[in-house]
């Protein structure tokens, strides 16, 4: 079976530090991937190679081979706008621009452009919002600011903005860490509802909502990927040591 993403002996560097060691992992279509482990064992960083955002960090250096759909992605044809529209990110924090909800969305369209116009433009706001779950309580306000949305809505909008570009993968770096348990749970619920049409990886530091959200699971420790199978399994049947140690509180 192909996968969506393959990474194979991906290693990371910050200076002489290595924060990435010889981690494979592929990544299928039809799942929501979680990583999971330890404050600072390197799941940011890892999911941050797969969209090469990791190139903004000037001390950064990734080895190894990462494809998506086969093609390699650290290739210097690569077009680094371009696959980060295929791939794309929702952070920590929600980050919407300085701008109106509308704009949020149309931005990404409009520099790639995907609509050839007014109207266009308009239903890949409306059709991007509605598919975040927000389109609703937005659709009378689409000229306030997306900075007035409260934090919750705000995620939804910059996950309608990824969404926005028609991406192949979304990656989620702790997406409800500053998010009530009523917000994170509708994030949760969008999640759902978008699997299956965009492969999704998520860093997660709560393990039940790795157990809830995702089919496959990655955990991370001191750089290594130490195990990554079924959800179930890791969560209920996990094969090594550290995972159990992990799961079942021992540290982290
Ligand atoms: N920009 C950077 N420059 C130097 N070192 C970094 C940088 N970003 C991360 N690191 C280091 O790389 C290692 C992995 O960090 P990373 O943020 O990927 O871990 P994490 O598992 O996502 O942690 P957390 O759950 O706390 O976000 C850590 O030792 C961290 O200090």
């Amino acid at each position: 079976m192909s996968h969506k993403i393959n990474a194979h002996n991906v290693n990371v560097f910050y200076g002489e530090k290595q924060a990435i060691r010889n981690v494979s992992i592929d990544v299928d279509q039809e799942d929501v991937t979680a990583f999971i482990g330890p404050s600072g064992c390197g799941k940011s960083t890892f999911l941050r190679t797969l969209n090469r955002m990791n190139d903004t960090v000037a001390s950064a250096r990734v080895e190894g081979d990462i494809r998506l759909d086969g093609e390699d992605i650290y290739s210097k044809d690569m077009d680094v706008v371009q696959l980060r529209a295929r791939v794309g990110m929702v952070f920590q924090k929600p980050n919407p621009f300085p701008k109106s909800i509308y704009e949020n969305v149309a931005y990404g369209p409009r520099i790639h452009g995907l609509a050839s116009g007014k109207a266009e433009l308009d239903t890949i706001v409306e059709q991007s919002l509605t598919r975040a779950g927000l389109w609703s309580e937005v659709k009378d306000r689409l000229s306030d600011s997306g900075t007035a949305l409260s934090g919750g809505q705000q995620q939804r909008l910059c996950i309608a903005r990824a969404i926005a570009v028609d991406p192949e993968v979304i990656l989620m770096d702790e997406p409800c860490s500053a998010l009530d348990p009523i917000a994170t749970a509708r994030i949760e619920e969008l999640i759902h509802d978008l699997r299956g049409r965009y492969a999704i990886v998520i860093v997660t530091h709560n393990m039940q909502q790795a157990a809830r959200v995702s089919q496959k699971t990655a955990f991370f420790h001191l750089g290594e990927l130490v195990e990554y199978g079924d959800t179930n399994d890791i969560f209920t049947n996990p094969r090594e040591q550290r995972t159990t140690d992990y799961i079942t509180g021992r540290y982290g």
